[in-house]
C-alpha cells in the first residue's frame, strides 16, 4: 500500500568554502566573492569582479542581475550555509551543518521515504569535505547520518519495530558502475538494471547487513581507498568518479503479543521499505583548470565526468521546464544517456525526497555564477514522493499462538515435501511455491532474532529503572538522615529554649513577688 502522496520540491542548498593556498589568492574578506547574510537566511550573493563588470563585453546582461549595474547577484536558495569564514557570525562547519538537515532526514527516511542526498560542484569546492568529511578533523554528512540512522534504529526496539540497515557503495567511473565494496569485479556484475518498483538499480552489488556503526565506516573507508582519486591542478585529492552510498531500512513493525508478561513479540503488522542514496559527484571540469592536457587518460576521464554531467544538467534543465501536468506538453528526460542519470532517475523526478548541495568557490567567479544559476534551475524541480508500506496479511491472519505454531508446523512438512520433490523435478511452479516458504522461514528466523533484541532491550530498560531507583533511594536515605539530624538539632534547640524560658519565668516571678513586697516609703 502507498500512501503520503504527494509533490515535493527539491531542496536547494548552496555552500562555500574558505580560500585556499590552491586558489591563488590571499585570504581575507575582501577576496570572498561570496556573502551569505546571517539575517537573510538562504540568501547568496555574488559579488561580480570589478574587471569583469566594468568590461562592456564581459558585463553582459548574463553577469548583471539589473541594469543598475549593482555589481552583485542575488539568489533565494532553501538553505545558504557559509563556511568561507571561521571568523564570521554565519560561519557554519560540516557538524552545525548536519544538525541542520540531519534529523528531518533520518525522521522522512524511518517514515518510509525514499531519500537523496547530492553533492555537486566545480572540482575542488568541498564536495568530499561535505559529504564524507575530513580526516579526523570533521565528520561528514554521510557519517553522521549513519550515525543517527543506526541510533534511531535502537531507539524503536522498544516500541516492537525491528529496522535492518543495509548498505552498497558503488563508483560510476568513465561511465561503468564499479563495487568499491569488493575488489572482485565479475562479468556479470556493474550492469544497471531497472526493477518496476524500486527503480534502477547496479546489478550484483555487495550489500552489506550495518549492525554496529563501525561496520559501516569500515566499509566506507574501505570504499573511499578504492574509489578512483587523482591529483589535478585544483584539488590534490580529486575525485574521479561519482560515488554513491545507498543506505536501504526495513521497519518491521510486530504487533502486541497476547502472552502473560506483554513483553512478548506477536506477528508482524506491516512493513515499511525505504533508502537513501548519498552521492558525491566529481568535480565538474575545465580542462585548462585541472591542468590535465598532459595526461591522456586523465583527459578521457574528464571528458566522460562532463558528458555524464552535462547530461545531468540537460535532465534537469528539462525537467524545470516540466512545471505543466499536461502529459503531452511534458519534455521527454534522457536519463538513458548516462548511467548516472539513469541510476537517479527516481531521486530526479520520482519518488524520492531529495537535496542538492551545490558546494561553490569563494574566488572562482566563473564557475561560480554558472554553479548558481544550475541550482536556481533546481528550485523549481519537484519529486513525487511516497512511503512505501505493506500490510503483511499472513502474519495477521494467525494471531492465534496455538494456530501460529500448527501453521509453522504444517509449512515446515511442506517445504520436507517440496525439497524432496524438488529433488527429482524442476517444475518452476512448486519451485516459486518452496522460494516462498523458505522466505516466510527466513521471516520467522529474523523475528525471533529480533524477539531477543526485544527482550534484552526491556531488560536493559528494567534495569535502568532499578538503578534510578536505587539511586533516588539513595538520595532519599541521605535526605532522611540529614532530616534527622536537623530534627535532633531542632529538638536539642527547643530544649534548650524551654530550660530558658523555665528559668526566665522563674525570674519573673521572683522580680513580680520582690515588686509586690517592695514599700518605697522603707527607702525614704
Ligand atoms: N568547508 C570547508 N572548510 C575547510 N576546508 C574545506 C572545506 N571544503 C573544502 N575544503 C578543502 O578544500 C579542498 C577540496 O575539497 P574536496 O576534496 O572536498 O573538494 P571536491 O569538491 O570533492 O573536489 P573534487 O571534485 O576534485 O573531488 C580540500 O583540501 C578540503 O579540505
Amino acid at each position: 500500500m502507498e500512501g503520503d502522496d504527494g509533490n515535493t520540491k527539491v531542496k536547494v542548498i548552496a555552500r562555500v568554502r574558505p580560500i585556499l593556498t590552491q586558489d591563488g589568492i590571499s585570504s581575507g574578506e575582501e577576496e570572498c566573492l561570496v556573502k551569505m547574510p546571517l539575517e537573510e537566511p538562504g540568501k547568496t550573493i555574488l559579488r561580480i569582479p570589478t574587471h569583469i563588470n566594468q568590461n562592456p563585453y564581459k558585463a553582459s546582461a548574463q553577469y548583471k542581475k539589473d541594469s543598475s549595474g549593482s555589481g552583485l547577484k542575488e539568489y533565494w536558495f532553501d538553505q545558504a550555509v557559509f563556511s568561507a569564514d571561521v571568523s564570521s557570525d554565519s560561519y557554519m562547519e560540516n557538524q552545525s551543518f548536519y544538525r541542520s538537515i540531519g534529523p528531518e532526514v533520518v525522521d522522512d527516511l524511518y517514515k518510509g521515504f525514499n531519500m537523496c542526498i547530492l553533492a555537486y560542484g566545480q572540482t575542488g569546492t568541498g564536495k568530499t569535505f561535505t559529504m564524507m568529511g575530513h580526516d579526523a578533523e570533521q565528520d561528514g554528512i554521510i557519517p553522521m547520518l549513519a550515525r543517527d540512522i543506526l541510533q534511531r534504529r535502537d531507539q524503536l526496539v522498544l516500541q516492537r519495530i525491528n529496522s535492518e540497515v543495509s548498505m552498497t557503495y558503488v563508483e560510476l567511473y568513465n561511465e561503468q558502475a564499479r563495487d568499491l565494496l569488493t575488489d572482485q569485479h565479475g562479468d556479470n556484475k556493474g550492469r544497471v538494471r531497472e526493477h518496476p518498483v524500486r527503480g534502477p538499480y547496479v546489478e550484483g552489488l555487495r550489500e552489506i547487513q550495518v549492525n554496529e556503526f563501525e561496520d559501516f565506516m569500515t566499509a566506507l573507508k574501505e570504499g573511499n581507498a578504492r574509489r578512483s582519486t587523482a591529483a589535478t591542478g585544483s584539488n590534490k585529492n580529486s575525485s574521479r568518479s561519482h560515488a554513491i552510498v545507498t543506505l536501504a531500512l526495513k521497519q518491521t513493525r510486530f504487533g502486541p503479543s497476547r502472552g502473560k508478561t506483554g513483553d512478548e513479540i506477536g506477528y508482524a503488522k506491516e512493513q515499511l521499505v525505504s533508502n537513501i542514496k548519498l552521492v558525491d559527484l566529481a568535480g565538474s571540469e575545465r580542462m585548462a583548470k585541472t591542468k590535465l592536457y598532459s595526461q591522456q587518460s586523465r583527459m578521457k576521464e574528464g571528458t566522460l565526468i562532463n558528458q555524464s554531467l552535462s547530461v545531468l544538467g540537460r535532465c534537469i534543465n528539462l525537467l524545470s521546464q516540466n512545471t505543466s501536468n499536461k502529459p503531452s506538453k511534458m519534455h521527454v528526460i534522457p536519463y538513458r544517456e548516462s548511467v548516472l542519470t539513469y541510476l537517479l532517475k527516481e531521486n530526479l523526478a520520482g519518488n524520492s525526497k531529495s537535496y542538492m548541495i551545490f558546494c561553490i568557490s569563494p574566488s572562482d567567479f566563473e564557475e561560480t555564477l554558472h554553479t548558481l544559476n544550475y541550482a536556481n534551475q533546481v528550485k523549481s524541480i519537484k519529486t513525487s514522493a511516497r512511503t512505501n508500506v505493506v500490510q503483511l496479511d499472513l502474519a495477521s491472519a494467525s494471531e492465534d499462538g496455538a494456530q501460529k505454531d500448527q501453521l509453522i508446523e504444517s509449512l515446515r512438512s511442506e517445504i520436507d515435501l517440496i525439497s524432496s520433490k524438488l529433488a527429482d523435478t524442476t517444475l518452476s511452479s512448486e519451485q516459486s511455491y518452496a522460494d516462498t516458504l523458505v522466505s516466510y522461514l527466513e521471516a520467522e528466523l529474523g523475528k525471533l532474532k529480533f524477539e531477543n533484541r526485544f527482550v534484552k532491550s526491556i531488560i536493559a530498560q528494567k534495569e535502568d529503572l532499578i538503578l534510578e531507583l536505587k539511586s533516588h533511594m539513595r538520595y532519599i536515605d541521605q535526605d532522611a538522615s540529614s532530616s534527622i539530624e536537623k530534627a535532633g538539632a531542632m529538638l536539642s534547640k527547643s530544649h534548650f529554649m524551654h530550660t530558658l524560658m523555665t528559668k526566665t519565668q522563674a525570674e519573673l516571678t521572683t522580680i513580680d513577688r520582690n515588686l509586690a513586697s517592695f514599700d518605697p516609703s522603707k527607702i525614704l
